[in-house]
């Protein structure tokens, strides 16, 4: 699945408002068949606009999305829609919104089947085994959602999503809303499933160790836009970004102990500024507020690992980088995300 120069914007404040939010600008992102790519950024930086968008929940103001080489965009609406949403489910944060409590689990299952033409023969023996799949007992099929705790909540969730064989599936914050102790079950079934059955996954979280454990590759979302991207181990190690610096830090971890840096932090979370550049404005000489900066590759090239940023200095010879917060301004400033 390949997303390309994706935009949304919101329009905001009523009928006659003029006003509106650019929740995505150029976003481009792909996913190879069986590769899990994690979606990290703090609130309000477009993730879940973005799997929205690409799940056709919204309707993005321009860019393309292309599953297997094909513009689903171009496609008739109503053709599209039935195709697509069988190659591509949603898993949403909300294990307990998400299952209506009228209705026993098996339900869900026998829904999905019938509305992607999998229904009829061989049902009862199908969802025995998306239950197996998943991980739980089929005497559960006569439970409801209330009788479920939200581990087993999720995991009907994405038996339901697996009921349609997709080929993607877009997890938005899967485990957030989950107990800390059965998130772990929840991540190594995502795992299992991309190799087992192939599946290719998109996985928005905050949660930067979930990202590392789970994901191939990691692309980082500041204001609407991509400014990193990696192989998750290389990303997280040797963040280039000010902004991939700041979610690390964030992160407690002992290894980096002396490391947290809460002045740099709040530096470089300063003020909130407009300008034409880039959207995590940091420059003292003016240019990041003037010009978008092109994506720079960040050390070996089989890391994949780009960085758009002004201030990316590439270290000669070694191989690594400086950080670019090693010569970033104390002036460094957050812009508008609207
Ligand atoms: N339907 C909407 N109408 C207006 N603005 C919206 C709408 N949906 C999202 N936005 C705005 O778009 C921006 C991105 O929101 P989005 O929910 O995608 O962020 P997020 O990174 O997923 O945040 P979170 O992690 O809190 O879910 C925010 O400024 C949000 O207020």
């Amino acid at each position: 699945m390949e997303v390309r120069g994706l935009g949304k914007t919101f329009p905001i404040g009523g009928l006659f408002s003029r006003h509106s939010v650019r929740a995505l600008h150029g976003v481009d992102l792909s996913i190879g068949r069986g590769e899990i790519v994690a979606l990290v950024g703090e609130s309000g930086s477009g993730k879940s606009t973005l799997a929205r968008c690409v799940a056709r929940l919204e309707k993005p103001s321009e860019g393309a999305i292309l599953v297997d080489g094909v513009d689903i965009l171009k496609r008739d609406r109503f053709q599209a829609s039935r195709e697509f949403r069988s190659q591509l489910q949603m898993v949403f944060q909300d294990p307990f919104g998400s299952l209506n409590p009228a209705h026993r689990i098996d339900h869900f299952l026998r829904r999905s089947l019938a509305i992607h033409g999998r229904g009829g023969a061989g049902t009862e023996q199908r969802l025995e085994e998306l239950m197996a799949t998943v991980g739980l007992q089929a005497d559960m099929l006569d439970s409801y959602p209330h009788e479920l705790s939200g581990g087993q909540r999720q995991r009907v969730a994405i038996a339901r999503a697996l009921a349609v064989e997709p080929q993607v599936i877009l997890a938005d914050e899967p485990t957030s809303m989950l107990d800390v102790s059965v998130r772990i079950g929840v991540l190594n079934l995502m795992r299992r499933l991309r190799y087992e059955q192939g599946i290719s996954m998109l996985y928005i979280t905050h949660d930067l160790a979930s990202a590392r454990y789970l994901a191939d590759r990691t692309a980082v979302m500041f204001a609407g836009e991509l400014v990193e991207e990696g192989e998750s181990l290389d990303l997280l190690a040797n963040p280039a970004h000010p902004y991939t610096q700041l979610l690390v830090s964030a992160v407690p971890d002992p290894a980096r102990a002396g490391s947290y840096d809460p002045v740099r932090r709040a530096a470089l979370r300063q003020a909130v500024m407009a300008s034409t550049g880039c959207s995590f404005d940091g420059d003292p000489d003016q240019r990041c507020s003037a010009d978008q900066p092109v994506r720079h590759q960040v050390g070996d090239p089989a890391n994949r690992h780009w960085v758009r940023c002004h201030l990316y200095r590439p270290r000669a010879g070694a191989g690594g980088h400086a950080l670019a917060a090693e010569t970033a301004p104390q002036g460094a400033a957050r812009k508008a995300s609207a």
